[in-house]
C-alpha cells in the first residue's frame, strides 16, 4: 500500500464474531466503493476478544485519522474506547446484532451507504461516558439489561431474533431489585427491573431506552423502569419500539453529569456487553471526548 501524505488514513478492523450477516464482501465493497482518491487504508481482522482495543491504540500512535469499527456495539466499544480524548477518528460500518450507537448516529445499515459516510468524511464531536472507569459510548445498564446481556453471551447465537429468544425467555423469571442513585447529589430509591444509563438514545435494533438523550449534551441519562404488571408486558414492548417510554408511569428518567449507585447484584453491561461489577458504582460522562465519522 503506497501513502501518500495528503489522503487520510484509515484502519478498517472487522470482528468475524459480530452479529448475523455475513462478512465475506466487506474487503469487496471497500474496494469498490471507498473514495480512493482521498484515503489510504489497511484491514484486519480481529483474531479475539479486545484484540480490537490493541489495534486501534496502535492506530492512534501511528497518527491514522480514523479507525472504522465493523461489527455491532461490543466491537465500536472496543475500538471507540481507544480513541478517546485523541485526535484519531471513529467511523463505523454496522454489523452487529443490534447496532445501537450506528442507530442512534444515524448511520446507514446498509454497508455501501455506510461506506459513502465514510467517503464524506463529517466528524462529528460526542460525549463517552465510564461506569467504574470502564468507558461506554451508548449504554450501560443494571437489572434486565445486564441479566440479559449475560445471558445472549451464553447463548452462543447471535443476532436479533436469538436477542428476542433470550428476553422473552428470561422476562417472566426475573426478580427487580431495589437501587439508591444519586444524580448529581439528588437520591432517589427504587424498587425496578433495570436501570439504564444512556449516553445515546437506544439500545440497538431500534428499541429507544432514552428517546430524549442526546449524545453531544454533556449529560447522562438515567433511566429507571420500575416493576410493572405483566398485563403490561405489550404496551412496554410498543412503547420502547415507538419511542414513547416516557409516557408510561412505570418509567423515570433523570439527567446528570456524575451518577452514584449502590445495587445488590455483581453484573452490568457495557455496550450491551456483560461485565462483572462492584455493589458501588459511579457513571461519569466525559464530555466531548470522541470524534465521530457520521
Ligand atoms: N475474533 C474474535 N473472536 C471471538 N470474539 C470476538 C472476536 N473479535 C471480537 N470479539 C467479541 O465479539 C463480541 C461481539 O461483538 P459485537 O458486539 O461487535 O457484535 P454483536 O454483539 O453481535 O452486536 P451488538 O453489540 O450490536 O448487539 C464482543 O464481545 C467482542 O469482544
Amino acid at each position: 500500500m503506497s501513502v501518500s501524505l495528503s489522503k487520510y488514513k484509515l484502519l478498517f478492523i472487522i470482528n468475524p464474531n459480530s452479529g448475523v450477516q455475513s462478512k465475506d464482501k466487506v474487503i469487496q465493497l471497500i474496494e469498490k466503493h471507498l473514495d480512493h482518491s482521498k484515503f489510504n487504508y489497511q484491514v484486519i481482522y480481529t483474531e479475539h476478544p479486545k484484540h480490537a482495543v490493541t489495534l486501534s491504540k496502535d492506530g492512534v500512535l501511528n497518527k491514522l485519522d480514523a479507525v472504522i469499527a465493523v461489527g455491532g456495539d461490543g466491537s465500536v466499544n472496543e475500538v471507540g474506547q481507544a480513541l478517546i480524548h485523541t485526535n484519531t477518528a471513529l467511523g463505523i460500518l454496522p454489523f452487529g446484532s443490534g447496532n445501537g450507537l450506528a442507530r442512534s448516529l444515524k448511520i446507514p445499515m446498509d454497508t455501501v451507504e455506510a461506506i459513502k459516510c465514510i467517503n464524506r468524511f463529517k466528524r462529528k464531536r460526542i460525549d463517552t461516558a465510564t461506569i467504574n472507569g470502564e468507558p461506554f459510548l451508548g449504554t450501560a445498564g443494571l437489572g434486565f439489561d445486564a441479566h440479559v446481556g449475560w445471558k445472549f453471551s451464553e447463548f452462543g447465537q447471535r443476532g436479533f431474533f436469538s436477542y428476542m429468544k433470550v428476553t422473552a425467555n428470561e422476562f417472566y423469571k426475573f426478580i427487580p431489585d431495589r437501587y439508591t442513585i444519586e444524580v448529581d447529589g439528588k437520591n432517589i430509591e427504587s424498587h425496578a427491573f433495570l436501570v439504564s444509563f444512556a449516553n445515546s438514545s437506544q439500545y440497538g435494533n431500534n428499541a429507544w431506552i432514552a428517546p430524549s438523550a442526546e449524545i453531544d449534551n454533556g449529560l447522562i441519562s438515567v433511566c429507571v423502569l420500575e416493576q410493572f404488571p405483566a398485563l403490561m408486558v405489550p404496551d412496554m414492548i410498543f412503547k420502547l419500539f415507538s419511542k414513547q417510554l416516557e409516557k408510561s408511569k412505570y418509567y423515570k428518567t433523570y439527567k446528570g453529569k456524575e451518577i452514584k449507585i449502590k445495587h445488590h447484584r455483581d453484573i452490568a453491561h457495557i455496550d450491551g456487553e456483560p461485565i462483572k461489577v462492584k455493589e458501588d458504582l459511579v457513571i461519569k460522562v466525559l464530555p466531548s471526548s470522541l470524534d465521530v465519522i457520521c
